[in-house]
C-alpha cells in the first residue's frame, strides 16, 4: 500500500446534502493550501477520493513552481450516478463544502473547478472567508481566464526566447487548439503581438472569431500536427499521446489545457524528438496566481499582474535548467517544487 502523502484528508457525508464531501490538504509547508472544489459524477465515491488525493498533490507542485506562498489542496464532492443536482441540492452541497472548509481554520481555501463557478464560490463565501474566485460584484476576482491567458502569453515569450533568442512573438508561428474562454483571449493577445496564428476548435461557430483576429482556421487534427514554432493546447486534456508524438511538426508545446500528456512517459518521447514541452500546470498558473493575490493577499490588480507575468521568468529558468542538465522541463519542474518544499519544511519549527 502506498504511504499517505497528505497532511490531512477529511471525508464526511454532507449533513445537508447527504453526499460525500472530500477535502484533501496535501501540504501547507509553503503556506495555506489552495485548490478548487470539483463537483462531479463518480460511479464510486472512492474514485472521487483518488481524484482529490492526486489533484491536491498537483496543486502543491503548481504553487511551489509558481513561487507562491501556498500549498496544495482539493475538494471533491462525489455525486452518485443518477443523482440530479437541482438548485436546492446544489446549495446544500455548497453549504456542506463551506462548513468543511471552515472547519479547517484557514489551513485550506477553495475556489472553482470542474462543476463549480464563481457564483458557487459566492455561496461558499457566505459561510467562510477561505474562498477565492468569487464574482467581481462581490469583491472577488471573478473569471480566471483573462489572467490564465496572460500567464500563458508570458510562458510563450519564454519559449520563444528559448527557440529564437527573443521573447517577441511577432512572426512566431503559433498553432492553437481550442478557442474557449482562455484560447480566444490568448489568440487576441497573440494577434496583437503580430504572431502568425493557426487556430482550431471543434465548435465551427468559433470560425468567425478566428477571421476577426486575422487567424487561419483549420481542423483540430490539422492544428495539432501543423508545422509551427509553438503548439498551444487550450482545449481538453490527453491530447499528447504516444501515437501523436511522431506526427508532430512543432518545435515546442506550451498551453493552458490541463493534463495534456495522455501518460507521463510522453514527456520523455517529446524530449527524445527535441520538442520542448512546458508542463501545463506551469503555463496555466496565471488564473490561480491572480485570484490568490487579489482575494487572499488583497494585492492591487497591478501587483497581481506583475506576479502573473513572472511566469515568463519561471519558464525561462525551468527551460534553462532542463537544457543545462539535459532533462525534460517536466522533471526540472518536479525537482524545483521538491527543493522549495524541502527548504520550507527545513525552516519550519517541529511540534
Ligand atoms: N479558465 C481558466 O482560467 C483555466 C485555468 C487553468 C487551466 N485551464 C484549462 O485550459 C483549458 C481551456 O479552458 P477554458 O476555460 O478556455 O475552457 P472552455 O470550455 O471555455 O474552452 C474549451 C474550448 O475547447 C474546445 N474544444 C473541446 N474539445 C476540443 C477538441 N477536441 N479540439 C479542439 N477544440 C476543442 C471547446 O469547443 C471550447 O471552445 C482547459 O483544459 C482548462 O482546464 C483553464
Amino acid at each position: 500500500m502506498p504511504e499517505l502523502d497528505h497532511e490531512h484528508v477529511a471525508i464526511r457525508t454532507g449533513p445537508r446534502s447527504g453526499l460525500p464531501v472530500i477535502v484533501a490538504v496535501h501540504s501547507t509547508a509553503l503556506g495555506q493550501a489552495v485548490g478548487g472544489c470539483r463537483v462531479w459524477r463518480y460511479a464510486d465515491w472512492r474514485d472521487g477520493l483518488t481524484d482529490a488525493l492526486r489533484l491536491s498533490a498537483g496543486m502543491t507542485a503548481k504553487c511551489a513552481v509558481a513561487g507562491l506562498a501556498n500549498g496544495g489542496g482539493k475538494t471533491v464532492v462525489a455525486v452518485p450516478e443518477g443523482t440530479e443536482l437541482d438548485p436546492g441540492l446544489r446549495r446544500r452541497v455548497l453549504e456542506d463544502v463551506a462548513d468543511a472548509v471552515a472547519s479547517l481554520d484557514g489551513t485550506y481555501a477553495t475556489g472553482p473547478d470542474v462543476g463549480t463557478s464563481p457564483e458557487d464560490m459566492a455561496v461558499i463565501g457566505e459561510r467562510t472567508a477561505h474562498v477565492f474566485c468569487r464574482p467581481v460584484e462581490q469583491g472577488g476576482s471573478g473569471d480566471s481566464s483573462p489572467a490564465t491567458a496572460l500567464g500563458t502569453l508570458a510562458a510563450l515569450r519564454a519559449v520563444r526566447h528559448r527557440l529564437h533568442g527573443t521573447p517577441a512573438l511577432k512572426g512566431a508561428r503559433v498553432s492553437l487548439v481550442g478557442l474557449g474562454s482562455v484560447g480566444l483571449r490568448l489568440a487576441g493577445l497573440l494577434a496583437e503581438e503580430g504572431a502568425e496564428l493557426l487556430v482550431s476548435d471543434i465548435d465551427p461557430a468559433k470560425r468567425a472569431r478566428a477571421r476577426e483576429l486575422g487567424a487561419t482556421w483549420t481542423s483540430p487534427g490539422e492544428a495539432l500536427t501543423a508545422e509551427a514554432d509553438i503548439l498551444v493546447p487550450a482545449a481538453l486534456g490527453g491530447i499528447l499521446t504516444g501515437d501523436v508524438v511522431p506526427e508532430l511538426r512543432c518545435a515546442a508545446i506550451a498551453g493552458p489545457a490541463n493534463n495534456q500528456l495522455a501518460a507521463e512517459p510522453v514527456a520523455d518521447l517529446l524530449h527524445e524528438r527535441g520538442i520542448v514541452w512546458v508542463p501545463d500546470y506551469v503555463v496555466s498558473a496565471g488564473g490561480a496566481i491572480n485570484a490568490l493575490a487579489v482575494e487572499l493577499r488583497h494585492e492591487s490588480p497591478e501587483e497581481a499582474r506583475v506576479r502573473v507575468e513572472a511566469i515568463e521568468h519561471t519558464v525561462t529558468e525551468l527551460l534553462r535548467e532542463a537544457e543545462h542538465r539535459d532533462v525534460t522541463p517536466a522533471r526540472a519542474a518536479t525537482e524545483l517544487a521538491r527543493r522549495r518544499l524541502d527548504a520550507a519544511r527545513a525552516r519550519r519549527p517541529v511540534g
